[in-house]
């Protein structure tokens, strides 16, 4: 196969910054998504109904003159004083699609995040009688815990329990790194679903750290050993609709990541659905790619899909080395100075 059409597809997962930055990272997201999923983790943190309707009104500022334009759908950041009147008005709203836990010191901007989680148990029921989603970064921070198995740590301590105690409310584990997580989600009920990066997709921990340290390619949860890498995919290739796309492009500056303590993220909204081509191109299931990126997300999420089309062909382009991150500064993207073997050719609307 040489050109796929697909549904316009969404991104369920994804750190545009804020300030200046939004310029160019908007810029990149509103290629080809239609909506996406705009993480909280800024620096305060999007902790309310009224900020995520702040932050939506700068980025929605961020995209005029842009020849196509995506819709944001905000998400709060889950702390210990998260009230259950915040998620009923969250609930409400037209604009807040979630609210993300991060464990404290999980990850980028994460020391405002959730230290103890049995403390969440009456924010979590309001979220599960109101009906919103429960977006999590799963991983334990406990220092006697090996980093590549942190994942698995919080699917058995906390995940397992959280999903048993609220059966109703529903919860996407995002960025999936392993197997378990894997198994996990296929075999928990509906209302329990995943994000799969495109990263995760096409590295493992191999291509991170032999012949030299890659920083570009660190990220958190960190990338895994192969057999991993297989399992995930595996599920974004199954057609199972638990599995949708989330990109988790978490623009960091070059200088901050080429650094003796480097940044944890990994930049793909330049290039993304291209590279997600690629991935499902490499398992030869391009006719799976359709539903992973534009139907499952929707369906989760309870909003329509899109109507408009995209078109993909097998042309090999450049990545740069280099891409400006807003006016000031510049970050390096996945595949810089290297090919991707798919183009989006045409964007009807
Ligand atoms: N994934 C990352 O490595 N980094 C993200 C945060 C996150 O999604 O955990 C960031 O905001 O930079
Ligand atoms: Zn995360
Ligand atoms: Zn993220």
């Amino acid at each position: 196969m040489n050109e796929l059409t697909l549904t316009r597809p969404d991104d369920w997962h994804v750190h545009l910054r804020d300030g200046d930055a939004l310029s160019t990272t908007c810029a990149d997201m509103a290629r080809y998504f239609q909506r996406a999923i705009v993480m909280p983790n800024l620096t305060p943190p999007v902790t309310t109904v009224a900020l995520a309707a702040q932050y939506r009104d700068r980025i929605n500022a961020a995209m005029a003159g842009l020849p196509h334009t995506f819709e944001p759908l905000m998400t709060l950041y889950l702390t210990d004083q998260t009230s259950a009147e915040e998620v009923e008005l969250a609930a409400n709203s037209s604009h807040v699609k979630g609210v993300k836990l991060y464990p404290a010191g999980a990850t980028t901007n994460s020391d405002a995040g959730v230290a103890e989680l049995d403390g969440l148990y009456p924010t979590l029921e309001a979220m599960e009688k109101h009906d919103l989603p429960l977006l999590i970064h799963g991983e334990v921070t406990d220092h006697d815990i090996d980093i590549f198995d942190r994942e698995k740590v919080f699917i058995d301590r906390h995940l397992a329990p959280i999903a048993q105690r609220f059966p109703c409310l529903r919860i996407v584990l995002e960025h999936i790194t392993t197997k378990d997580a894997v198994d996990f989600v296929r075999e928990s009920p509906a209302n329990v679903g995943a994000t799969i990066t495109v990263h995760h997709l096409l590295l493992n921990r191999n291509d991170m750290l032999v012949g030299g340290i890659r920083p570009h390619y660190y990220c958190l949860p960190i990338l895994k050993r192969q057999l991993h890498q297989a399992a995930l995919l595996g599920a974004a290739t199954s057609g199972n609709p638990k599995f949708f796309l989330g990109t988790d492009s978490a623009p960091h500056t070059t200088h901050s990541k080429e650094s003796s303590c480097g940044c944890a993220g990994a930049y793909t909204a330049h290039a993304a659905i291209e590279l997600y081509a690629e991935a499902f191109d490499g398992e030869n299931a391009l006719d799976k790619l359709e539903g992973f990126a534009s139907h499952f997300g929707p369906d989760f999420y309870r909003l329509p899909r899109n109507t408009d089309t995209i078109t993909l062909r097998r042309e090999t382009w450049e990545v740069p080395g280099s891409l400006p991150l807003g006016t000031e500064s510049s970050l390096t993207p996945l595949r810089a100075n290297e090919s991707v073997a798919w183009r989006v050719v045409s964007a009807a609307s």
